[in-house]
């Protein structure tokens, strides 16, 4: 490849694209590699720079995760963070310990700014500090560059061998000039010169996928949705109609949803589109299964199913391409990652599946970065900026079993909430907004007559990247609005509540 590249090695924990994503913000072509990738490989890239992230483990447990320790005579600048920062110095010969005091939250560091590192940086500046281990003894030919109160070794370098290593997260917004820190890695340590850009994306997509997929033919699994829509189109633009796209009606869709992304498909764009009507076997599948991960890989198997019958009718289908972006990879608990819930196209997937390879464009890239692709690729802009809808569809907002009623129920309550937001004008404000069918019946009284039903839960939340949320204040007029609406004309539906909860502590999803 002929474009400059950083290499994140991922050694755990949640928020390791950050560092990659900032790295691209700065117009530096980055890739995530899981910590145990062969040293050769990493060679073989060329990369200008290594970050290693931080991660969970204490380095000086017995299975924690490690690298190739040749990886520090490559002559490649490496930057350590937080774990990675500890393992650098224990592999270089330092002594990496729990420390007396655990730091966790806005720390004070005080800064050598003769380190290249810290150029330009305060001497005195705020950082997110996060661990319990510290380094006790710096390795021979390091020196300590930044300390904090309870941290005498809060950053470390060796210009000689351009090995730096930061205890604290510069990849994060607690940290102000973290971004100048990693901008200094990457043009003073590493001399990048930033000339990656969405469109270089698109045309090397391009190049990889012609060249991947030859004159074989390739399934999109398209939903509709922002991100296969992207993948298809990248996909399209690089092998034509070789590309047929599916799009499964799994009975789980929004009211409507299923004929609108029909009529978009076959009559604004040139592509072989089959719409698969496979309600009932989903149903069936799902009858009496109430455990939400359970649901959630039912779905992801049933999808590869579907795919692989339709791959049949076609004739030898080598590639399955899907619209996996990265936080349906990092929270599915790729690598050393804790599983928060199996996005049905990563954690879902069968052990077996019938096609060669499958294919995702999009997989280290987040939301807004997909969003710039499209963009860049002519989409029109109704689609590019469509909220998101998680494959498993209603499956995840209907809490305990899904039933073909239940599921007509959500759609109808889904439908008003929707069309409600748009009058108010606030749907472009809102990131993610949908109805909850909770497993909750409770006594209500209408017209003079009791009654048992159910309670919908309104989810509305503001984000960029999907991995962290805040709920939106609408309001209240607003939500009475939508709440008489949908109890005078849902059946089955006698109140509704208002989740006012983030993303961390709750998902954006209730299940
Ligand atoms: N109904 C469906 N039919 C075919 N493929 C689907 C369907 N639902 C999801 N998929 C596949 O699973 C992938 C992940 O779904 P996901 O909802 O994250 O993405 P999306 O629907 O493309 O975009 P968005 O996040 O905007 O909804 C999709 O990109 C697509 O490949
Ligand atoms: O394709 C998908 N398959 C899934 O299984 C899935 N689960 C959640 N989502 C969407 O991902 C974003 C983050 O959701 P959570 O905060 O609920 O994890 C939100 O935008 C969710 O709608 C999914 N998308
Ligand atoms: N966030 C991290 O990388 C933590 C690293 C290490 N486990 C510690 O607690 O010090
Ligand atoms: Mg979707």
């Amino acid at each position: 490849m002929d474009k400059e590249l950083v290499i994140v090695l991922d050694f755990g924990g949640q928020y390791n694209q950050l560092i990659a994503r900032r790295v691209r913000e700065f117009n530096v072509y980055c890739e995530v590699l899981p910590y145990n990738t062969d040293i050769e490989v990493i060679k073989e890239k060329a990369p200008k720079g290594i970050i290693f992230t931080g991660g969970a483990n204490s380095v000086y447990e017995p299975d924690a995760p490690s690298c190739d320790p040749k990886i520090f005579e490559l002559g490649i600048p490496i930057l350590g963070i937080c774990y990675g920062c500890q393992l650098m110095s224990h592999l270089n010969g330092g002594k990496v310990g729990k420390a007396p005091k655990r730091e966790y939250g806005k720390t004070e560091i005080e800064v050598d700014s003769s380190s290249k590192l810290f150029e330009n940086v305060t001497r005195n500046t705020t950082c997110l500090m996060s661990h319990t281990d510290y380094i006790e003894t710096v390795a021979p030919g390091f020196r300590v560059i930044a300390k904090s109160e309870s941290c005498p070794v809060a950053a470390i370098e060796n210009p000689e061998k351009n090995l730096y290593g930061v205890q604290f997260h510069p990849e994060v917004e607690h940290t102000p000039e973290g971004v100048l820190m990693l901008k200094n890695f990457l043009f003073k340590i590493c001399g990048c010169t930033g000339d990656w850009t969405m469109s270089s994306f698109v045309d090397m997509s391009v190049r990889y996928l012609k060249e991947k997929i030859g004159d074989k033919k390739v399934l999109c699994a398209l939903s509709g949705g922002v991100d296969s829509s992207v993948s298809a189109v990248l996909v399209s633009k690089a092998v034509g109609k070789q590309l047929t796209c599916i799009f499964v009606d799994h009975g789980l869709l929004r009211k409507n949803e299923a004929d609108e992304v029909e009529e978009v498909f076959t009559k604004k764009f040139d592509v072989n589109f089959i719409r698969v009507n496979a309600q009932q076997r989903f149903y069936d599948k799902l009858a009496g299964v109430t455990d939400p991960e359970s649901k959630r890989k039912i779905i992801g198997e049933e999808f590869i199913r579907v795919f692989e019958e339709e791959a049949k009718k076609i004739g030898k289908v080598d590639y399955l391409v899907q619209g996996t972006i990265y936080p349906d990879v990092i929270e599915s608990g790729l690598g050393k990652s804790a599983v928060i819930k199996s996005h049905h196209n990563v954690g879902g997937l069968p052990d077996y599946v019938d096609f060669k390879e499958i294919i995702e464009p999009l997989r280290d890239l987040f939301k807004d970065e997909v969003r710039r692709v499209g963009l860049e690729l002519g989409m029109p802009e109704h689609l590019v900026y469509r909220q998101p809808f998680p494959g498993p569809g209603l499956a995840v907002r209907i809490i305990g079993e899904v039933t073909p009623e239940k599921v007509k129920i959500l759609q109808e309550a889904d439908y008003i909430y929707r069309e409600e937001i748009a009058k108010a004008g606030l749907d472009r404000k809102i990131s993610q907004y949908f109805a909850v069918l909770t497993n909750l019946r409770s006594v209500g009284v209408m017209g003079d007559e009791r009654t048992y039903d159910y309670t919908v839960a309104l989810r509305a939340v503001t984000t960029t990247d999907f991995m962290t949320a805040e709920y939106v204040e609408i309001p209240w007029e607003v939500l009475g609005r939508i709440s008489r609406k949908i109890v005078n004309e849902v059946k089955h539906v006698n109140r509704i509540c208002y989740d006012i909860t983030g993303k961390p502590p709750a998902t954006i999803e209730w299940e």
